[in-house]
Formats: structure tokens, C-alpha cells, sequence
């Protein structure tokens, strides 16, 4: 991830607003080739192979770096299957793959409680392999496409968005739940924004459509590159987020917990707040159709 600066973004940033997706296209949408990243290795290891390792050879660094992820988060390192981020030929151990990245989540997510920092660095150590996810990477040509890949337990769902060139989304929220965002292939650019401010003059009790309208106040940028992943909530601020390039499109993996049909989108000039719904371009690889995206997403085990 690297920080660019503003004046950079907004030379070449020509931005498609495109907060919800709307399925009145279906005949258009474009399937080109992507500008693929290269394919970077990762391993899993099994509690075998972490013995072999505590045992002294090469990776035995890369398992106590897990272990020390974990302790100093009070992460019980046996409860937390470890992953790592090595070289699978050095390690002999099986990629982490974007179904055993599912797994996990599934896993995770059966529980009461889920560490979200846990789901983030999950999200970490799977590397982007497009074989795994070409499935789901159906593009619109005029706004950027949301298709789930899990609907999980009805506690998170994962979904891979595809970004146009110069596509992006409105400012907008993410109700109640944490957004997990990683880069699959290509770039985006992450705009923050605080929150518009309360009416000074009349306290916390203001009607929203009565709020003070004055511009958006930006509080941070940041450009995700492939495998980059980032977390927001709504404590953390609002966002949008966009894909300046003009010559390539982008891919994204979003974790949202819990799931979340409808959010809000703000005018940057204004703070006015609209109220957006989230519809899919596709469910399981299927495209939907318009009559479909209406309705509710499916349980996951349709
Ligand atoms: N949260 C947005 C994508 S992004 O711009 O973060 C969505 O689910 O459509
Ligand atoms: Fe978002």
C-alpha cells in the first residue's frame, strides 16, 4: 500500500459514480482480458508441517511469526490455524487457496465471536490467483460490478467487485459492519472522509435534512495494490473508492460483516445523505438476471 498524494489522484482520476448497481444492462457487459498480476506463492501449514518446522528447518521463523501474531493479539495460536505468507517451494506445504480461505471464514464465523484483525489477516495471506477467482469477475461498461462468491452463515458474505476504468462509488457507509477489502488484481484508490458534522447551533438532535451543508472533509487516501487489504467501519469513517487507471481494470475481494443490503451515499460538496441498496451483478458465477437482483440474496446452501 502506498500513500499518494491528492494532487496526483486528482489529475487523473475521472470518477463513475456508481453506488448501487442497477441490472438494466444485461446484454452489456464486457468480458476482456485483464491485465492479471503475476502469480505469487503462499503456503498453508498443517499442524504436521508446523512441527517439521519448529523442528528446525527454513520456515521455522515464519511459524513464530504467526505465533507471535497471535499472542500479541491474545489470539490462542491453536485455535487460529496458522497462515503464511512463504514460498511453497521452499516449504513443501499446499497453497492457501481462495476455497481454503472460504473454509476458514466458515470456520471463523461459526463462532459467537469473530476477531476481525484474525479476518483481516486472513484476507492477507491468501495471494491473488485469477485461475480462482475468474469465475466471479464479471464486468458492467458502465459501473463497477458487485458478484458474491459466499453468502457465508448469514454472518459475512464475500464478494469480488470488478472496476471499469475510471469507475468508482459514491461516498458512502457501511451499515453496522466491518468491510474487509482486498485487492485482487489492478489498482484502487481508497478516499476517506470523516462523517458530516451535526448542525453546531442545534445540537446532536438536528433533523439529518436540516444538517449544515458544506463540503466533505477527506481524511485520508490511500492506493491498494494487488494482494493490499484494508478494513473500515462505520467508527472509522466513510469512503469511496475508485480505479483512476484509464488503461486497466481492477478486481477486489469485499468481506462484509455482517452482510448488509442498503447503505447511505453523501455528496462530497454537501454531506447530503440518500439512502443506496446493494444489489448483485452475479451470484455464484451466474449472472442475475434483473427480475432476480430484486429479490433477496440466496441462502448458501441454494
Ligand atoms: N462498499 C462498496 C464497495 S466500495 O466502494 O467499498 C459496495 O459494497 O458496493
Ligand atoms: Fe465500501
Amino acid at each position: 500500500m502506498k500513500r499518494v498524494s491528492q494532487q496526483q489522484q486528482q489529475q487523473c482520476i475521472k470518477r463513475r459514480e456508481a453506488p448501487t448497481t442497477t441490472m438494466d444492462e444485461d446484454d452489456n457487459e464486457r468480458q476482456q482480458l485483464m491485465p492479471w498480476p503475476t502469480k505469487r506463492p503462499c503456503s498453508r501449514v498443517t499442524q504436521e508441517q508446523v512441527q517439521r518446522d519448529v523442528d528446525g528447518d527454513d520456515c521455522s521463523s515464519t511459524v513464530q511469526a504467526i505465533r507471535g501474531y497471535c499472542r500479541k493479539r491474545n489470539m490462542p495460536s491453536d485455535v487460529y490455524r496458522p497462515v503464511v505468507q512463504q514460498d511453497a517451494d521452499r516449504c513443501s506445504g499446499g497453497k492457501f487457496r481462495l476455497t481454503d480461505l472460504i473454509s476458514e471464514l466458515h470456520r471463523v464465523f461459526a463462532e459467537d465471536r469473530v476477531n476481525v484483525e484474525y479476518v483481516q489477516y486472513l484476507m492477507e495471506s491468501y495471494r491473488s490467483d485469477p485461475a480462482e477467482w475468474l469465475k466471479y469477475a464479471k464486468f458492467n461498461k458502465f459501473r463497477y460490478t458487485r458478484n458474491l462468491v459466499d453468502a457465508g452463515n448469514g454472518k459475512f458474505n464475500l464478494m469480488v467487485l470488478c472496476w471499469g476504468e475510471g469507475d468508482g462509488s459514491s461516498i458512502h457507509n457501511h451499515p453496522e459492519s466491518d468491510c474487509i477489502m482486498k485487492m485482487l488484481a489492478g489498482q484502487l484508490t481508497e478516499v476517506r472522509f470523516a462523517w458530516p458534522e451535526k448542525s453546531a447551533v442545534d445540537g446532536d438532535d438536528v433533523d439529518e435534512d436540516d444538517q449544515q451543508l458544506q463540503p466533505m472533509c477527506e481524511i485520508g487516501r490511500t492506493l491498494l495494490e494487488t494482494d493490499g487489504v484494508c478494513h473500515i467501519n462505520d467508527t472509522m469513517g466513510l469512503h469511496r473508492v475508485e480505479n483512476a487507471s484509464h488503461t486497466d481494470k481492477a478486481v477486489s475481494l469485499h468481506l462484509y460483516c455482517p452482510p448488509f443490503e442498503e447503505c447511505s451515499t453523501f455528496n462530497q460538496q454537501t454531506g447530503h445523505k440518500t439512502m443506496a441498496k446493494s444489489a448483485f451483478w452475479s451470484i455464484y458465477g451466474e449472472k442475475v438476471s434483473k427480475k432476480r437482483a430484486e429479490e433477496h440474496v440466496p441462502a448458501d446452501d441454494n
